[in-house]
């Protein structure tokens, strides 16, 4: 299970006295095991929304429930992954990854098989005993999903995950991340300002405006995968949403 939904969801800051609306008026309903990318410019509102739907922040009007649970704030059927990995430095990655089973009480034997299943599944282990520092940023971008799958969430919750790596590795992460959802079929909600990345990895493109950040079009994707680049329907894709996101530069 792992239904997400997001009813008239608005969010207004106060920026010291002024009122600042980062998303007005968000619905969205998130199928059981879809991959859903949130594709929007620097300030539109897209980590507000994710930081929302993970609980650290509260609508300031609308809902947001899971399996028709509402949100209320964290919990461990939503687990989110952070660009920068937020790992902890001074544990090995085999304790990195069971932190979450730790928390929740789960026994060490128990513990033990989930956290080898989730390191193999992300093809680390043999680097079980290694520190983070140890790792480059694929591979602790690796130990940030096993981690994150680990507690067995209902929906996964990645904020711009691989914008920190050069080109050739952030392709190689979403050619892994399409092999692990395809495994584990669980709901995601990514966010990035990538067009590619979201038409690589998603089910749903949501396209977001600015200023208010507001729903502009939901583009489903639709073709096979793994994707390629050379199809011309990807080229047909590329193109509307570079449309779409055009329209919401600045001007200069
Ligand atoms: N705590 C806050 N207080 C005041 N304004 C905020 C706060 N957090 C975000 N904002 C404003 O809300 C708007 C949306 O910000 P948000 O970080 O959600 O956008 P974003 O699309 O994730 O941007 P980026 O891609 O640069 O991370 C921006 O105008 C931002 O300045």
């Amino acid at each position: 299970m792992g239904h997400l939904s997001l009813s008239a969801v608005s969010k207004i800051y106060d920026d010291h006295g002024a009122p600042v609306t980062a998303l007005s008026g968000i619905t969205l309903d998130i199928a059981d095991g879809e991959f859903c990318a949130i594709l929007g410019h620097s300030g539109c509102g897209k980590t507000s929304l994710l930081n929302m739907v993970a609980g650290f922040e509260s609508p300031t009007s609308g809902s947001i429930t899971v399996d028709r649970q509402a949100v209320t704030g964290p919990g461990w059927e939503r687990t989110i992954i952070f660009q920068d990995y937020a790992l902890f430095p001074w544990a090995n990655i085999r304790d990195n990854v069971a932190f979450g089973l730790e928390m929740k009480g789960v026994p060490p034997a128990e513990r033990r098989r989930i956290v080898d299943h989730h390191l193999s599944l992300v093809g680390l282990a043999a680097f079980a005993e290694r520190y983070p520092h140890q790792l480059s940023g694929g591979m602790k971008q690796r130990v940030a999903i096993a981690r994150a799958l680990a507690v067995q969430p209902r929906v996964l919750l990645m904020d711009e995950p691989f914008a920190a790596l050069d080109d050739q590795t952030r392709r190689a992460m979403q050619g892994e991340l399409t092999r692990i959802w395809q495994q584990e079929k669980k709901t995601v909600v990514l966010v990035t300002h990538s067009i590619d990345e979201a038409i690589l990895l998603a089910d749903t493109v949501v396209v977001l405006s600015r200023h208010p950040g507001r729903i502009k079009r939901i583009v489903p994707i639709g073709l096979d995968r793994p994707r390629d680049e050379d199809d011309p329907a990807y080229a047909v894709l590329r193109k509307e949403l570079r449309a779409l996101i055009h329209d919401e530069a600045d001007p200069i």
